[in-house]
């Protein structure tokens, strides 16, 4: 289907809509053939009970606070809508539904939580052992129930691997019926262009403001150049990375080049093959020419990820989380004077506690609701990243 345009009056009438309703009216176009209004109507309801602040940290540089949701980052937002939209499904499916998702932190806690006691789904979450922070892991691995987490010896890129090869097997598809809940799924991408269109309307100036965005797996840019394709007003996107930076390379050089994935500070973004690279391009209608007159890049380092935070709590008290540093890291260096620019704040520093008390040097109040986490009893199984070893664990434990 074609990417539906929003006019001028469509989205001037949505000026002081709330996040449900705002949902309502941009996931409709794409799912009007299979819910009713109603049924979309209580989705986005139940699944946008969050607020998405836009808060000044200094003048002219905004942060679109998007870790207000139950994980504490941003992909609450598609996990939530997905989870509802499936669980939506499995009413009228006689079979269970098992969901494969991949994580480097984030989508695996929002996830588990999304679909937690959702009847008729079972998840399946695979991370890379040693790479998540604690808080991240305790949020993927204390559930039970219908959450299983298989705890990977490799990085993020190779527990993406074997899920995207298990799409791939005609033998598991049949056993067992697949999905995912990574960001390839697109009923758990496109609900992200909601918050980008609420950035559009909470900011007048959006359209000539640079919108710095964390990128990893690039599900969440994309999900903005969606908006902007649908017609909201949005400036140009600052793709902002750690050491893994395939993509601002590739807007360099034109060359994509995959390196081995390195471990950073903001662990939650080290891929090195993002899956959205494809879909990127696709939005660009694989015109480099055209890509870079809307996209830039932005690379940021371990050491400098710390200093940013120091730094910027220092003179503005703002906590940045180590995402986030580097969306507004990106920001102070690349905007033009009297440019706005707004970055994403993809999480609570919470969920990198050890990182933030090496950049503040000071200890990090743990919230009551950290510290209740980080009590409860890991549960997980250990795996090689061998694709044999995963089939075998998926069709014991299914
Ligand atoms: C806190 C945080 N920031 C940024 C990202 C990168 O987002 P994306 O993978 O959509 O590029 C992630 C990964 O989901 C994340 O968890
Ligand atoms: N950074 C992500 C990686 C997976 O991205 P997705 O958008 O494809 O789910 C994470 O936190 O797991």
């Amino acid at each position: 289907m074609a990417i539906p345009r929003f006019s001028y009056d469509k989205i001037s009438a949505l000026e002081s809509a709330g996040l449900p309703e705002l949902g309502f009216e941009i996931m409709r176009p794409y799912t009007q053939d299979v819910f009713s209004d109603t049924t979309l109507e209580t989705i986005v309801q139940e699944a946008f009970n969050f607020e998405i602040p836009l808060v000044q940290v200094e003048a002219g540089i905004f942060s679109l606070e998007l870790f207000h949701g139950p994980t504490y980052a941003f992909k609450d937002v598609g996990a939530r809508f997905l989870a509802r939209c499936l669980g939506e499904f499995a009413k009228s499916e006689s079979r269970e539904t098992t969901i494969l998702v991949a994580t480097s932190g984030d989508t695996g806690g929002a996830v588990a939580n999304g679909f937690f006691n959702v009847e008729g789904v079972r998840v399946v979450i695979l991370y890379p052992s040693g790479k998540v922070s604690d808080l991240q892991e305790k949020q993927l691995t204390t559930l039970g129930g219908n959450i299983t987490a298989l705890e990977v010896e490799g990085d993020f890129d190779d527990c993406q691997g074997l899920v995207k090869q298990a799409f791939l097997d005609a033998e598991l598809s049949k056993k067992l019926n697949l999905t995912s809940a990574n960001s390839i799924n697109i009923a758990r991408w496109m609900p992200q262009s909601i918050y980008y269109a609420s950035l559009a309307l909470q900011e007048k100036n959006a359209a000539e403001a640079l919108i710095a965005v964390p990128s990893g797996n690039y599900g969440n840019v994309t999900a903005g150049m969606l908006a902007k394709r649908m017609g909201f007003p949005l400036g140009k996107f600052l793709v902002c990375s750690n050491a893994n930076d395939v993509v601002p390379r590739y807007l360099e050089s034109c060359e994509y080049e995959v390196l081995p994935t390195v471990a950073t500070y903001a662990n939650a973004m080290d891929v090195s093959n993002p899956s959205n690279f494809p879909r990127m391009l696709e939005l660009y209608d694989h015109s480099f020419d055209d890509l870079i007159q809307e996209v830039s890049g932005f690379t940021l380092h371990d050491e400098q990820i710390l200093e940013t935070i120091e730094q910027c709590h220092k003179e503005t008290g703002y906590l940045l989380d180590p995402h986030g540093a580097i969306g507004y890291a990106g920001l102070k260096k690349k905007l033009k004077i009297d440019q706005k620019g707004v970055f994403l704040e993809t999480a609570h520093p919470i969920k990198f506690r050890p990182v933030m008390e090496k950049a503040l040097r000071d200890k990090m109040p743990m919230p009551g609701f950290a510290k209740d986490l980080m009590l409860k009893q890991k549960s997980s199984i250990k795996m090689s990243n061998e694709y044999a070893d995963f089939k075998n664990l998926l069709k014991q434990t299914s």
